[in-house]
């Protein structure tokens, strides 16, 4: 599958994530379900996007689709202007659990994507250290994962995610199963590493406030078949002190909304 970058000339202007009417239904000889309908997204490179909704709504079915780990029943999916038709290397995928090999040192499972992608071994490296230093991991490079703590092993899955600097990053709830301060404490890690990389982000999420926080845009879903119900604008600047921008009117403005659109009690936060 073709795996080049933008056209010469069109660098900049093509979205990074394009969904253009997309549908996908799956079916089973037991039930049909559709789990999305009318999607239509347009995420410029750079962009920090969170996707909230219901649960079952297609969030995680919305990833994969960008992924190519998933086609559309209907519709097109487009990746910095390519046709996405099957699963695509310039992506970073990172899921609620970290799923680190237990016999590998921290810094060895991020290399593991060096060697899935046969990146040359000194450029791989050198990316391992800057990473390790940015997500503080440093200091814990040969650790194995069982000596290392949630907050830790998913700093790991995130270093494995950036090593290929993949301009866009797909996080499924990476922040889900980590307790409420290391939550907090990698949200502030995450809107650094965002600026510092450039990279083009879709979060999935069910808290509101990391949505608000961490997102320039937000798309909140409908409960299945999932759509979009609206995009809110973030107008926030990039960098985001955590307490401050908590007590912003913008902040309490795009929380209250999107909790408007969900429904009371609808989402975790
Ligand atoms: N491979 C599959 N085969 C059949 N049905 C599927 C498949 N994958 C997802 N679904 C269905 O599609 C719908 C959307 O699933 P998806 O995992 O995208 O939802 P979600 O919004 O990410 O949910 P959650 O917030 O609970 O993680 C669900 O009803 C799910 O059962």
């Amino acid at each position: 599958m073709s795996q080049k970058a933008t056209e010469p000339g069109t660098a900049g202007t093509e979205p990074a994530v394009r969904l253009d009417d997309v549908a996908v239904r799956f079916r089973s000889r037991k039930r049909d379900v559709t789990a999305l309908r009318d999607i239509a997204l347009d995420v410029p490179m750079g962009e920090f996007v969170a996707i909230v909704g219901p649960s079952g709504c297609g969030k995680s079915t919305m990833l994969k689709l960008v992924a190519g780990l998933l086609r559309p029943s209907s519709g097109t999916v487009r990746l910095r202007g390519d046709r996405v038709g099957g699963p695509r290397h310039d992506i970073g995928y990172v899921f609620q659990r970290a799923a680190l090999l237990e016999w590998r040192s921290a810094r060895r499972n991020i290399l593991l994507q060096a060697e899935m992608r046969r990146m040359p071994a000194e450029r791989a490296r050198r990316r391992a250290d800057e990473l390790i230093e940015m997500t503080g991991l440093k200091g814990f490079e040969d650790a194995l994962p069982h000596e290392l703590s949630g907050g830790m092993q998913q700093r790991v899955a995130l270093c494995r995610a950036l090593l290929h600097e993949p301009p866009v990053l797909l996080m499924d709830e990476p922040f889900g199963a980590l307790d409420a301060l290391t939550r907090e404490q990698l949200n502030i890690e995450m809107n650094r590493i965002w600026r510092e990389t450039g990279t083009t982000v879709l979060l999935v999420t069910h808290s509101i406030a990391e949505a608000a926080y961490l997102a320039n845009r937000v798309v909140v879903m409908t409960d299945r078949p999932g759509t979009i119900a609206e995009i809110i604008d973030v107008d926030l600047p990039a960098e985001r002190a955590y307490a401050a921008t908590m007590e912003r009117p913008e902040f309490a403005r795009v929380t209250n909304r999107v909790r408007g659109l969900l429904g009371a009690g609808a989402a975790a936060d």
